[in-house]
């Protein structure tokens, strides 16, 4: 990897301070997904180097804490900095751990920048309140306190941001943390750690666990009583796991889980526009976020004209590999994702889907697999269940706004849901009954750290970004302070 500053490449976990091996000198490799090459050996840490990031952690608390929310804020500022200094070569880090091309990597680390940016803004507004009394000798104050020692566990498909999106309210808070990232895309999380260094980020305030054994770190973050708040970013399943695990010690809990996005267009809608939008929601980072189109629902009247450009947009797309300028679509992250996206595909085929195109792997790579448009698509298929997480859109038929809307809503989950349509009396009736934590509204593009970011149902609970992002990381503390007496 030919990096400008080839130290942003680390391969230990960074504990209090230190770059960090495994007790045994332990390691795990991870793997460039498109060329399937090994690109570095890293440290696989279990239980009690977690404990001990955790110890560091919890020691670092307190001088943390009692900073000043203007000296957080100073050390998250450089730290912002530093990530744009460095956008290259993170991006080439993320691009070659994770596979997504190389323009979505410098975009991701635009953004995860921007959480930080962010929140070095927002800490330093941390208000609490001064209460009008219940009784003529008592005051009543609330203050906001850090919530003390988070966890944070976050997956591949966005390396950076994430990471920031959870790191970056923590510290601002006066929060220390321990990160466990993905062990697909570790490199990405120890580059960040390197840089919070560089920012002057003290030890033990942020933590980075690299490991391949996520149950058995998990299981010392969710008990450990000394972590107060477990912030999670992965799959449902996952979730609820780490949900059932954090009940012993009553942690403070943020979910962030999966999708199962509508994506609605109705008769009024703007075509071209339409297309862009599902095409932006479907296809960035491959189809692996959890905000992607899964369920594209077509309106009759518009039907024929909207799948005709919209499979001329997709046989567009260039797969290949994310560093080669012009790349739309990369690898799939490794061959249980590529096996998963073959086997629903085949699903949805047995149950009556004609593949408009693809529909099969792509020739450009072990793990890629060719952007596809599949028709007649209906709720009898795994895909309309179930995320893909990846570049495969099944395209649903309707008639009527009701059907529609109660198709939208047939699905455990809430993240997020997108529609297209001029009516503004309709606008508004569909927006308000999705039941999603967002709505897309005439666009396919809404994650900005200036908006709160989060699911209802079995997406999760909790809120990233936006003025509400802080709250995850504070408790209110109620002061009644009595005795005062009458005014001399
Ligand atoms: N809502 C959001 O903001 C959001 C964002 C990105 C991804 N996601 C979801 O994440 C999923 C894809 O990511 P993934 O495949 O990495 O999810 P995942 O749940 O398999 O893994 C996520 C993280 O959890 C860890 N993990 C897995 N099992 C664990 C266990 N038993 N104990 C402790 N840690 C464990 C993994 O190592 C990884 O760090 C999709 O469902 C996607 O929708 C949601
Ligand atoms: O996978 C979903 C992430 O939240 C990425 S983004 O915030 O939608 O860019």
């Amino acid at each position: 990897m030919d990096l400008q500053h080839p130290q942003l490449l680390q391969s230990t976990a960074y504990v209090n301070g230190q770059w960090t091996p495994a007790d045994n000198g332990t390691t795990f490799p991870v793997i460039d997904p498109f060329s399937g090459d090994l690109i570095t050996q890293v440290a696989d840490l279990g239980a009690a180097e977690t404990s001990r990031a955790v110890e560091a952690a919890h020691t670092a608390f307190p001088e943390w804490s009692k900073r000043t929310a203007g000296d957080r804020s100073r050390v998250l500022r450089r730290w912002f900095d530093l990530l744009h200094e460095h956008q290259d070569d993170l991006a080439l880090v993320m691009t070659t751990e994770q596979g997504k091309p190389l323009a979505e990597a410098r975009g991701e680390v635009a953004y995860g920048a921007s959480f930080i940016e962010w929140f070095a803004e927002e800490g330093r507004r941390a208000y609490g309140d001064v209460v009008p009394s219940h009784r003529t000798d008592t005051r009543i104050l609330t203050i906001k306190q850090p919530v003390g020692v988070v966890a944070a566990i976050t997956p591949w498909n966005f390396p950076v941001a994430m990471i920031t999106r959870k790191v970056a309210p923590a510290l601002a808070a006066g929060c220390t943390v321990v990160v466990k990232p993905a062990e697909d895309t570790p490199l990405c999380a120890l580059a960040l750690a390197y840089l919070a260094a560089e920012a002057g980020l003290p030890p033990g305030v942020l933590n980075v666990v690299t490991s391949s054994r996520p149950t058995e770190v998990g299981r010392i973050l969710t008990s450990d009583p000394r972590i107060r708040k477990l912030s999670f970013t992965g799959s449902t399943a996952t979730g609820k796991k780490l949900m059932e695990q954090s009940a012993g010690t009553l942690k403070r809990l943020s979910m962030e889980l999966g999708g199962n996005a509508p994506f609605i267009v109705f008769n009024d809608a703007d075509l071209e526009g339409a297309v862009a939008g599902a095409m932006v929601s479907k296809y960035r980072n491959g189809g692996q976020t959890c905000v992607c189109a899964n369920r594209i629902f077509v309106q009759s009247g518009i039907y024929s004209d909207f799948v005709a450009a919209l499979k001329t947009a997709v046989e567009n797309l260039q797969v290949g590999s994310g560093t080669v300028a012009g790349t739309d679509i990369g690898p799939l992250i490794n061959r249980a994702a590529l096996e998963k996206v073959e086997r629903m595909v085949a699903d949805a085929i047995d149950k009556g889907a004609e593949v408009a195109c693809g529909g099969r792997r792509s020739a450009a790579g072990e793990l890629c697999y060719a952007p596809t448009l599949l028709l007649h698509a209906n709720g009898e298929m795994e895909l309309a269940r179930e995320e893909i997480f990846g570049p495969v859109a099944p395209v649903f038929r309707f008639d009527t706004e009701a059907e529609v809307v109660a198709q939208a809503n047939d699905t455990p989950y809430g993240l997020a849901a997108y529609f297209y349509g001029r009516d503004h009396a309709r606008i508004w009736r569909v927006a308000e009954a999705l039941e999603y934590g967002m709505v897309g509204i005439n666009t396919g593009l809404i994650s900005t750290t200036v908006a709160p970011f989060g699911g209802v149902k079995e997406s999760g609970f909790g809120r990233e970004g936006s003025k509400y992002g802080l709250e995850d990381y504070l408790t209110v503390k109620y002061l009644c302070w009595g005795g005062i007496g009458e005014a001399l």
